[in-house]
Order: C-alpha cells, then sequence, then structure tokens
C-alpha cells in the first residue's frame, strides 16, 4: 500500500504563512478529501505536494521516502487552474498530455477513448476543447488526471461544475484507483458528497489542520445533538438549564446539551409536560463538524 504524507508543511508568500506546518497522511486504497473555507491552503498544498510550486519548509513523502521528480511524473495531477488548449480537439490533446508522461500514443488513444466513454463523452472527443461547455471540458481534465495508471492522484475541486452523473462516473473511476491502493487526495466544497464518498478526512483552517480522521472518528469528537419529539410544541427546551435550542420546530427540537444532566433534566421536564415520542442523540453531520473546527 503507497502512501502520499506531508510532514511539517509550510509555504509563506511574503509575510503570509499560507500553509503553516502542517501535517497528514493520504493512505493508499482510501478517498482522502481535503477540505476547508476559501483561501485555507488547500491549492498551495496540492500544488507543494506535485512539485509546481516550491516548499518553504517540511517535506513530501509517497511510500515512506522524500518525493521525487519520477515519482511526481507517474502522479495523476488536477490543477485548480485547468490546462487545456482551447483550440485543439480533445483527444488530440489527452494523447499528447499522456505522452508527456511517457505513455506510448496508441495506448493513450485507446485509453483515452475509454475514459471519455466512462464520462460520456466519447462522441465529443473530436471537437475543440472550447466547443465544450465547461462540465464537460472539466470532464476531459480529470481524463487527462486518470491517464496511465497513476501511482497516486492529487485532484484539486476535481467535482466542481459536475452534473450527477458524471459525479457517480468520477467516483467509479476513482474507486477504482483506490481499489489498486492509491492513495487519492481531493479537494472539495461539497460537503455532502465528501461525506458519502471519504474514508478520511482533512480540514484546513487558515493553514492548519484543525481536524483529521475518517468520518466515524470526526463524528465521535464533535458535539452530539439530541433530537426530541413531543405532543405539544416544544419551545419550553429553551428554558431548561443547561440546554441550547439550535432548531425547535413545533414539536420538534434539536438542542445541544452542556452535559449528561442536562440532558436528564430536559427528559424530566419532557415527561412532566406530556407524551413523549422520542429523545434520542444525533451524531453531527459532517458540515455541523466543519462549522464547528473552522469556526
Ligand atoms: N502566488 C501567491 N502569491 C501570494 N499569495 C498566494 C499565492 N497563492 C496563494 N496565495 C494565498 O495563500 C492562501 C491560500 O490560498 P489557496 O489557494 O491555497 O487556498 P484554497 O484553500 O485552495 O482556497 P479555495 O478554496 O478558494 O481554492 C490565500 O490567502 C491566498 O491568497
Amino acid at each position: 500500500m503507497t502512501s502520499l504524507e506531508v510532514h511539517d508543511l509550510t509555504r509563506t508568500f511574503g509575510d503570509r504563512r499560507a500553509v503553516d506546518g502542517i501535517s497528514f497522511t493520504a493512505t493508499g486504497g482510501l478517498l482522502t478529501g481535503f477540505v476547508g473555507s476559501n483561501g485555507a491552503g488547500k491549492t498551495t498544498t496540492m500544488r507543494m505536494i506535485m512539485g509546481v510550486l516550491a516548499i518553504s519548509s517540511g517535506e513530501v513523502r509517497f511510500d515512506g521516502a522524500p518525493v521525487t521528480r519520477a515519482d511526481r511524473r507517474t502522479f495523476g495531477y488536477m490543477p485548480e487552474e485547468r490546462g487545456l488548449y482551447p483550440k485543439q480537439p480533445a483527444l488530440e490533446q489527452l494523447v499528447y498530455l499522456a505522452r508527456l508522461r511517457g505513455i506510448p500514443a496508441t495506448a493513450a488513444r485507446t485509453e483515452a477513448l475509454d475514459l471519455l466513454d466512462r464520462l460520456g463523452l466519447a462522441d465529443r472527443a473530436k471537437d475543440h476543447v472550447e466547443k465544450l461547455s465547461l462540465g464537460n471540458q472539466q470532464r476531459v481534465q480529470i481524463v487527462a488526471a486518470l491517464m496511465g495508471t497513476p501511482r497516486a492522484l492529487v485532484l484539486d475541486e476535481p467535482f466542481s461544475g459536475l452534473d450527477p452523473t458524471a459525479v457517480d462516473g468520477m467516483v467509479d473511476l476513482l474507486r477504482e484507483h483506490t481499489a489498486r491502493g492509491v492513495p487519492v487526495l481531493f479537494s472539495s466544497h461539497q460537503l455532502d458528497l465528501v461525506e458519502r464518498l471519504c474514508e478520511r478526512l482533512v480540514i484546513l483552517r487558515s493553514g492548519q489542520v484543525v481536524a483529521d480522521g475518517t468520518p466515524g472518528d470526526l463524528q465521535e469528537a464533535g458535539t452530539v445533538r439530541h433530537r426530541l419529539v413531543m405532543d405539544g410544541d416544544a419551545g419550553w427546551v429553551r428554558g431548561v438549564p443547561g440546554i441550547h435550542a439550535v432548531d425547535v420546530d413545533g414539536p420538534v427540537a434539536l438542542v445541544e446539551a452542556a452535559d449528561d444532566a442536562a440532558v436528564q433534566r430536559l427528559l424530566a421536564t419532557a415527561v412532566e409536560r406530556g407524551p413523549v415520542h422520542e429523545l434520542s442523540p444525533v451524531r453531527p453531520s459532517l458540515a455541523q463538524i466543519y462549522r464547528e473546527v473552522t469556526a
């Protein structure tokens, strides 16, 4: 199993630390989601991993050793700035890009056509890139990153602008790579998608890692809420000491309790007030965890 690790990685621009001593591992065989608000440092990190931006300090390791230029040539990379030439046919361009990575032309052509087909674009292979919609240009860019049996995938916002069918096609393709033991690191602002897909998550805030783990780990560490369902209006929960009402909608209340004693107080009051249909813990969603750690 290969892994892609960053160790104490830092990048400064002038006196600004865009990436500030971050460490994490994208483990082979897993989809690792890389999330954080605008300007958190995701693109800068990915550029350093790929060697297109110099590292101020720290190290990138692949398979346990410092990453080399030769390693990086075997990585599939989807940069934030989509680098396709508008005036060249999609297929021709894919073959050209693959050849730069050492893939023979015939094999590149076969693979590009296959991948374009998988993403529903086979009939557009001969179109100039500028004639394709933005979503279809994005698909071509994805094909470019996935060609040539990459040993690691570093994908900056690969899902942005894709329709749901293309997202599903893309997910299937990524899973084929993780099944080979490849580490896949991708950034995204689509938390629902990240929650659905990722076996591992790294959350950045202001150039620092503020959460790192499996979605289950992060949910365990996040604030557990409780959902109360009564017969009548549940607005009274606002007056229970130690209870913070996150949302009250008629008979249904979502609350955060300061401690177990507060949950017991809530339950006792609820029972006094009339039939209680439900009082259950609610595991935090990724969106909630994200808001907590990036606040
Ligand atoms: N070439 C550069 N020169 C100066 N500052 C830069 C440069 N590249 C990035 N930065 C700064 O580094 C910080 C991190 O930017 P980066 O693009 O890595 O964030 P990001 O997490 O990818 O954001 P987004 O989600 O908006 O793409 C930002 O404050 C940005 O302005």
